[in-house]
Formats: C-alpha cells, sequence, structure tokens
C-alpha cells in the first residue's frame, strides 16, 4: 500500500478539481429532469460518468494507507472516497438501478387522483389542500386512499428490486446491508440506542398531545370515528401522511378568543408570492450576518410550479451545482405559513452550501445529514413567534398572556411533537425492510405495525399487500433518508436555546426570537463553515458547550404546553395511548 502523504495530497488535488466538473455536469442534468421530466431529459448518462469518476478515483484511494498520515483531513476525505456506493456496481446492475430510481421519482412526481367527473388532482397544490383544509370525512378518504393508489400500489415492485441492488452496493462497499450503510454516515456507534433513548423520553410528550387532539377530533366527527381508547384514522390529521398536524390547529386550539397564530390569512390579503417569502427568509439571515443569496438563485431557482404544462418533481429541494457560485431551490410554493417555513427549511440548506463552498468538496456537506435539516428550522422557530409575525405584518393584535402563550405552543406542538414518531418509523421500516427483518411479502404489514406503535394511527379503510402506502411517501420512492428529520427535529431546539443565549434573551425560550443577532448568526455561521470537515460532536460543542443529542431543550421550549396538557387530558379523564388497538373505523361503503 502506498503510504506517501505528498503523493496523497496531490491525488486529493486532482480528485477535486475533476469532481466538480464532474458533479456539475451531473447536477445540471438532474436539475434539467426535475424541472421538466420527459423522456430526453433522462439523460441517464450523466450519471454513469458520475459512478465511472467515482469508481476510479475511489479504487485509486483504496491504494493507500493513511494510518501514519499527519494531516487528518487527508485521512478523513480518503475514508470518504473509499466508499463508492452505487458505483460498486456493475454495468448492468448500475444501469437498471439508475432506471429504477428514475422512474419511481417519476411515478411519484406525476400521479394523480381523479374524480368520477374527470377532474384529476396532483398532490401539489391539489390533494394538499384538500388533505389540510376539508373536514369532510369521505372527502379527506378520497384523497387519502386516491393518492396510495396512484401513488403506492404502483412502486411496490420497483421498489423491491431497488432494495436488492442497494443492498447489493452496500455489501460491496463493506457494510451489512444499505440501512447499516445509511447509519455510518454519523459515525456514531451508538446511534440506534441514542435514538431510541431520546424517543423514549419524548413518548410521553406526543401521547398526551395525541390523547388531546383524539378528543378535538372526537368532537368534530363523533364517536362512529373516534375511539377514545384507540389509534386514530390516518386521514383526519391535517396532512397527507398525518407527519405534521398544524392542518387541523382550528379543531384543537386551546382558547380560541385568544391570538390567532396563524399568518396565512394575512400574507394572501397583503398579496405576499413565492419570492417575497424567500426575500422575506434571506432577509432574516442577512439579519444574522449570514451570506445573503447570490443573484444567480434568484434568475435559475424554480420558485413556483410552472403553469406552462411542464411535469416537475414539486418535492422542495435545495441544490448545490459544485461550482462555488450555482446554488438553488426548487420548490411548488404556495402562498401560506406552512410553504414560509418550508422556504425557510430550503434556505438554510443553501446557506450551508454558500458557508462550506470553498471547502473541498468531498466536506460539503452537513456534519451529519441531520445538522443539513436542522439550519433552516433554527431559523424558523424565530420566525414562527407571534412578536415576529406582527414585525413582519402578518399578525396585527398580538397580547402576551397565558391563553395566547398556550395557543402558540400548541400549535408549534402540532407541528414539531406530532412530527417526532413518524420522524422516527420511517427508517425503523426501511432498516428492517434493508437487514431483511421486513420481507417484501410483509412490506405494508409492517408499516401499518409501526404506524399503530409510534404515531397510535390506523388506516380508515382495510389495507392488504396489494397496497404500499410507504411508497406513497416522497422520500421512499425517492431514496432520499428520513431518521435525519429525527435528529433534525431534536437539535434545532438545542441550537435555538445555545443561539438565544448568544443572543442574550431573557424569558422562556419559546419567546425567544434571535432576528439581528450578530452573536447568533457567527455561531451558527462557523459550525456551517465546517462542513463535514470534522465529527459532528465537534460542531454539536461549537454551539452547544456540549457534544451530545439531548431531549431537554425540546422538552424547556414546551414546558408550559406539557403542564396544561397533563391537566385537560386528567381533567376529560383520557387515556394516554390506545390500548383498544383492534378498534377499526366503520369505514363507509
Ligand atoms: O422533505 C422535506 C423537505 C425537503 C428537503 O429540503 O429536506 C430535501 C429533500 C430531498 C433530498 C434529496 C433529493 C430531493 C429532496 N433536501 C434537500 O434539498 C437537501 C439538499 C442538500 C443537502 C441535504 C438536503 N421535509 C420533510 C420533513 C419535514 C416535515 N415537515 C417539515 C417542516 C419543516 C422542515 C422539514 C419538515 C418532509 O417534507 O417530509
Ligand atoms: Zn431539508
Amino acid at each position: 500500500k502506498n503510504t506517501d502523504e505528498l503523493e496523497a495530497k496531490k491525488f486529493l488535488d486532482d480528485y477535486n478539481s475533476t469532481a466538480e466538473v464532474m458533479w456539475n455536469a451531473y447536477t445540471e442534468a438532474s436539475w434539467m429532469y426535475n424541472t421538466d421530466i420527459n423522456k430526453a431529459n433522462k439523460q441517464l448518462e450523466k450519471n454513469l460518468q458520475l459512478s465511472a469518476h467515482t469508481l476510479r478515483y475511489g479504487q485509486q484511494a483504496r491504494q493507500y494507507d493513511t494510518t501514519d498520515f499527519q494531516d487528518s483531513s487527508v485521512k478523513r476525505i480518503m475514508k470518504k472516497l473509499s466508499d463508492i456506493e452505487r458505483a460498486a456496481l456493475s454495468t448492468a446492475q448500475l444501469e437498471e438501478y439508475n432506471t429504477l430510481l428514475s422512474n419511481m421519482e417519476t411515478k411519484y412526481s406525476v400521479a394523480e387522483v381523479c374524480r368520477d367527473n374527470g377532474a384529476c388532482h396532483p398532490l401539489d397544490p391539489d390533494l394538499q389542500k384538500i388533505m389540510a383544509e376539508s373536514r369532510d370525512y369521505d372527502e379527506l378518504l378520497f384523497a387519502w386512499k386516491g393518492w396510495r393508489d396512484a401513488a403506492g400500489k404502483v412502486l411496490r415492485q420497483d421498489y423491491k428490486r431497488y432494495v436488492e441492488l442497494a443492498n447489493t452496493a452496500a455489501k460491496l462497499n463493506g457494510h451489512s446491508d444499505n440501512g447499516a450503510f445509511w447509519r455510518s454516515l454519523y459515525e456514531t456507534p451508538t446511534f440506534e440506542e441514542d435514538l431510541e433513548a431520546l424517543w423514549k423520553e419524548l413518548e410521553p410528550l406526543y401521547q398526551n398531545v395525541h390523547a388531546y387532539v383524539r378528543r378535538a377530533l372526537y368532537k368534530k366527527y363523533g364517536s362512529e370515528h373516534i375511539n377514545l381508547k384507540g389509534p386514530i384514522p390516518a386521514h383526519l390529521l391535517g396532512n397527507m401522511w398525518a407527519q405534521t398536524w398544524s392542518g387541523i390547529m382550528d379543531l384543537a386550539m386551546p382558547y380560541p378568543d385568544a391570538t390567532q397564530v396563524d399568518a396565512t390569512p394575512a400574507m394572501v390579503s397583503q398579496g405576499w408570492n413565492a419570492s417575497r417569502m424567500f426575500q422575506e427568509s434571506d432577509k432574516f439571515f442577512t439579519s444574522l450576518g449570514l451570506l445573503p443569496m447570490p443573484q444567480e438563485f434568484w434568475d435559475k431557482s424554480m420558485l413556483e410550479k410552472p403553469s406552462d404544462g411542464r411535469q416537475v418533481v414539486c418535492h422542495a429541494s435545495a441544490w448545490d451545482f459544485y461550482n462555488r457560485k450555482d446554488f438553488r431551490i426548487k420548490q411548488c410554493t404556495v402562498v401560506t405559513m406552512d410553504d414560509l417555513i418550508t422556504a425557510h427549511h430550503e434556505m438554510g440548506h443553501v446557506q450551508y452550501f454558500l458557508q462550506y463552498k470553498d471547502r473541498p468538496v468531498s466536506f460539503r456537506d452537513g456534519a451529519n445529514p441531520g445538522f443539513h435539516e436542522a439550519i433552516g428550522d433554527v431559523l424558523a422557530l424565530s420566525v414562527s413567534t407571534p412578536k415576529h409575525l406582527q414585525s413582519i405584518g402578518l399578525l396585527d393584535k398580538v397580547e402576551n398572556n397565558y391563553e395566547s402563550d398556550i395557543n402558540f405552543l400548541m400549535s408549534m406542538a402540532l407541528d414539531k411533537i406530532a412530527f417526532l414518531p413518524f420522524g422516527y418509523l420511517m427508517d425503523q421500516w426501511r432498516w428492517k425492510v434493508f437487514d431483511g427483518r421486513i420481507p417484501s411479502t410483509e412490506y405494508n404489514k409492517e408499516w401499518w405495525n409501526l404506524r399503530m406503535k409510534y404515531q397510535g394511527l390506523c388506516p380508515p379503510v382495510t389495507r392488504t399487500e396489494e397496497d404500499f402506502d410507504a411508497g406513497a411517501k416522497f422520500h421512499i420512492p425517492a431514496n432520499v433518508p428520513y431518521v435525519r428529520y429525527f435528529v433534525s427535529f431534536i437539535i434545532q431546539f438545542q441550537f435555538h436555546k445555545a443561539l438565544c443565549d448568544a443572543a442574550k434573551h431573557t424569558g422562556p425560550l419559546h419567546t425567544c426570537d434571535i432576528y439581528k443577532s450578530q452573536e447568533a448568526g457567527k455561531r451558527l455561521g462557523d459550525v456551517m463553515k465546517l462542513g463535514f470537515s470534522k465529527p459532528w460532536p465537534e460542531a454539536m460543542t461549537m454551539i452547544t458547550g456540549q457534544p451530545k443529542m439531548k431531549a431537554q431543550p425540546l422538552m424547556d421550549y414546551f414546558q408550559p404546553l406539557i403542564q396544561w396538557l397533563e391537566k385537560e387530558n386528567n381533567k376529560n379523564n383520557d387515556v394516554r395511548g390506545w390500548p383498544d388497538y383492534d378498534w377499526k373505523p366503520s369505514s363507509t361503503p
């Protein structure tokens, strides 16, 4: 093996300059396809060329023994280059794998649900709007079942074959299966135990929110549809996957006469559009002393669903073109508070790109995938406060009293606490599919076992192994890991607490708005500049002063609501959990 460190450095310089060119070409082709889905744009050859480059340099990297090298960055990059992922597959397997991925993402993105009268509805914006706004049990069921028939069912065979090939690639790179490869990106030997411990700490919070919302839905839909000791039918929570519940805030509002927290009506009445939403977000980032979006971002992003009939992948994403200049967001933005939050989320990704753009290509990543997901959400925690919304003219009356506080915390809990079990179960299911504990004959049975176990949900109509309900969630056909969001929803409160301390905030954590704090911005910017160059506990220590994921800041943030929910649920004599686990909603014919 080659132990010459100088030769290794030269090799890495060569890799870095060629990688920028290859990654740029691949990303351009991928953007073309994502923003104009058609056969001509499929361009799978760019994907093959990138894999050929990865294979060539990965094989060379493996020739080096870096044990006694001085430069830790050289060692770290060599180690990362040695895992060549899908490039380890044979040409035939790789072509099949890339084709499967492209077809699954396309089938998901073009799926639509048609009514008897011939009108057809895509997920964005039609079905999402129905799931958030309709209060008609059967209309919600039409959208919920229709989407799973149109987008989930059709993916099952493709998915089965994708799992086989993903596992083959993972094993060729020395992993036991693809789930083990995904977990390896966190470089944390106790990762699964740490996650389980965090979930166990937060489960009581979730069960209190679940019991309270079940009572609210009982009031709305009656005992025919809701069992106060059972799981909740999955189509009633205000979201296609019941992953966030703020869509039914009107049914769950603790004090209807106190301050409203939804900025959507003001955004619509004041004529906000997508561009205004992203400019508002850009202003928040620069108020912290972070970097503004370059002009190229405004020129080349796709911030709205095209109206020229083009088919696009509407699921939001942020794009690094690996030339240190070109960064974009693709989002089918609608004018709602939800999408203002998503805009901040996506801008968080681009801010990370900007901060680490001069690092070697191999380091242009988050400290771990959860870090990349958390940045935008940290700023959104400040933006969401009634005080901040009022300061940007989106809330007129803001009262500082207990009822308003509880209303605000409930709206935050319906997004952040409701999400935790979903964020956790998504990859519990996939890790078990990859390691064989869930055979393809039980994909759907095990999906609903986990949906029951963690979220306390049940399907509104009978499900079989003809269905493939996991496939109806973007990240599954799109091959995007999900535990990153569970990690993000934990660490974003650690970051929020640390940045609020840096901003010298006094008072309850949930009232903190770090707007214009240069100290907060510096702490966040310094961590983003690191990219993937240091193990994430070092980055965590730079922000919070300690190296671990902790649930306490999240619980501190929601403390007033936790007490309120305990009292409210006890007053209603509501059971926590769903002991009547085998109850089934009466399925209307
Ligand atoms: O999927 C997303 C946002 C999309 C993304 O920004 O995370 C996007 C996903 C993606 C990854 C790879 C290919 C295509 C889409 N991730 C990125 O764009 C991205 C870019 C660079 C680095 C890392 C991620 N959010 C999740 C989790 C979520 C639910 N509610 C939320 C509210 C705020 C923030 C996140 C969520 C979801 O919608 O289920
Ligand atoms: Zn994201």
